[in-house]
């Protein structure tokens, strides 16, 4: 028998999966926090666990090279893969945010200035309102660019509001509530029909047993 190929996202939420997992009974051999290695197997269960930058687990799925991926719903919505999402894992729980200085108009005269590491969701959120903006990508630090004069707001994920309070900023508009899902590549999930569905049922499984 192939091995099913997870994608993972490496990150803050790396920890919690591969903890929801080992409750499931899916053991991956030598992995460890230390270790640089980003392909393990479990020949039990005969899953082949890769690890990607989370932002990536969308293509790794949506172009078939991993059969299902465990990811924010930040980067589904960003990424807007081909994909099925199957199931809510209620880990990594967080929300999408407009922020910036309290009192910022987001009505303006003119183009509203957007900073984001997610400028397809902001772009979305903003053009659902009819309110024209310009985007600026940004890959961290976020909160910065309304305080150096960068951008009017930005759009990022909030969770417990104390970087924006750090830096002086607060919430002008809540957005989506974010966790982390389980997504399936469209073709294994008819091709593959009976693993994935053994994966996902163990999965619920471990879940269950941890909630
Ligand atoms: N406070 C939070 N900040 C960021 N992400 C969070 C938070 N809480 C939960 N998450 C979830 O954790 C996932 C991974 O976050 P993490 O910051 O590790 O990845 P990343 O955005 O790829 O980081 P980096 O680009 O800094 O490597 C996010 O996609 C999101 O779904
Ligand atoms: O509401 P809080 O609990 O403060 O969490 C929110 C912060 O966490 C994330 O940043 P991350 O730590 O991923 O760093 P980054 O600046 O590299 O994106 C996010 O982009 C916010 O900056």
């Amino acid at each position: 028998m192939s091995y099913l190929t997870l994608a993972l996202a490496k990150g803050r939420t790396a920890e919690a999966s591969i903890n929801l997992l080992a409750n499931a009974g899916i053991h991956f051999s030598h992995l460890n926090e230390d270790s640089r290695k980003l392909v393990f197997y479990d020949d039990d269960s005969m899953i082949r666990l890769i690890f990607v930058k989370a932002v990536d687990v969308p293509t790794y799925v949506e172009n078939g090279a991993a059969d299902v991926g465990i990811v924010g719903k930040d980067n589904i919505i960003e990424e807007q893969p081909d994909i099925y999402e199957l199931l809510d894992l209620e880990f990594g729980q967080c929300h999408f945010a407009v922020a910036g200085f309290s009192g910022t108009n987001l009505h303006k005269d003119g183009t509203l200035t957007v900073a984001s590491k997610y400028p397809t969701a902001a772009e979305k959120h903003f053009n659902r309102q009819g309110i024209p903006i310009e985007t600026i990508k940004l890959n961290g630090s976020v909160e910065l660019a309304p305080v150096i004069g960068l951008a009017d707001v930005i759009v990022d994920i909030v969770e417990t509001g104390g970087t924006l309070r750090e830096n002086g900023l607060t919430i002008l508009e809540e957005m989506e509530a974010i966790s982390t899902r389980l997504i399936v590549n469209k073709a294994s999930f008819t091709t593959k029909s009976e693993r994935v569905h053994t994966f996902i049922n163990t999965l619920k499984k471990g879940w269950n047993d941890v909630s």
